[in-house]
């Protein structure tokens, strides 16, 4: 495998709270990375810089290889790096099938032309990926009548309508039933293994997070605490004081 996003001493301030510090880390292709630590550790800011959300104050971030930290949002999803947020971002008083097909982004005009344009294949590719979630019977339903895990489904389905290289997902179980989480983690599983979507992932269930990485990043107070495999994560002291031990 080689590195697909490499962040080199990347560090991010607001006002005097120093949200990133001095982060190195690297995702692997076709890999699935988690990263972890306690609330306000600085896992959002992260990502939030990786995807062109704010400027960093230093360092470097590249992916596939190019400097991506002075591009913005639009230009960094063009590249194929997506996000999805701890907040579903979905149009509730729109059915499913709407809200995929509104999801394919950067078009230059207004909602009601950008319905009166799509194609054949892309509402086949919404409906083939509503299916894909199983939410296929629920298709022509209110996205705001879904219950929130339903909501989350609909909003992976949404990200992948944009055919994303790796996509960044942050805290994807939050707030979701056992039975639904289960059906998640399944769909993530299959979306890397079989359509080759590298994975990184922002988690506080330990149980989801130890199951689906290859690797794992700590963050604690806005540094890297710790790095490895889900196995040496959860053995690892540093990581146990300043996060597991509350789990
Ligand atoms: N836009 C902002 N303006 C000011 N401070 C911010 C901003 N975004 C984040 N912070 C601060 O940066 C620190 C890191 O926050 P961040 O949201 O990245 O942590 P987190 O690990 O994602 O937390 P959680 O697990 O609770 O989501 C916190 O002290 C937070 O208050």
């Amino acid at each position: 495998m080689s590195a697909i996003i490499e962040v080199s001493h990347v560090s991010k301030s607001f006002g005097g709270v120093k949200a990133n510090e001095d982060i190195s880390l690297t995702v692997e292709k076709g890999s699935i990375t988690g990263l972890i630590g306690p609330n306000g550790s600085g896992k959002t800011t992260l990502f939030n810089s990786i995807v062109g959300y704010h400027p960093i104050d230093s360092g470097s971030i590249r992916f596939e290889g190019r400097e991506i930290s002075k591009l913005l949002v639009p230009e960094i999803a063009r590249l194929g790096l997506l996000r999805t947020f701890q907040q579903t971002r979905i149009y509730g008083k729109m059915n499913c099938v709407e809200n995929m097909l509104i999801s394919i982004p950067h078009r230059k005009m207004t909602l009601l032309e950008a319905f009166r344009r799509n194609t054949p294949e892309e509402r086949e590719r919404a409906e083939h990926l509503l299916h894909f979630v199983g939410l296929y019977e629920k298709r022509w339903l209110q996205a705001g009548s879904l219950s929130f895990g339903q909501q989350k489904l609909l909003e992976f389905a949404m990200a992948l309508m944009n055919e994303p290289t790796v996509l960044l997902l942050d805290e994807p179980t939050a707030g979701i039933n056992p039975t639904l989480i289960n059906g998640l983690i399944d769909r993530l599983k299959h979306a890397n293994r079989e359509f080759g979507i590298t994975l990184f992932i922002i988690e506080h269930n330990m149980r989801v997070i130890m199951n689906m990485a290859d690797r794992i990043y700590c963050l604690a107070h806005g540094r890297l605490l710790a790095e490895g495999t889900p196995e040496e994560i959860q053995n690892d002291q540093r990581v146990i004081d300043a996060y597991l031990g509350a789990h």
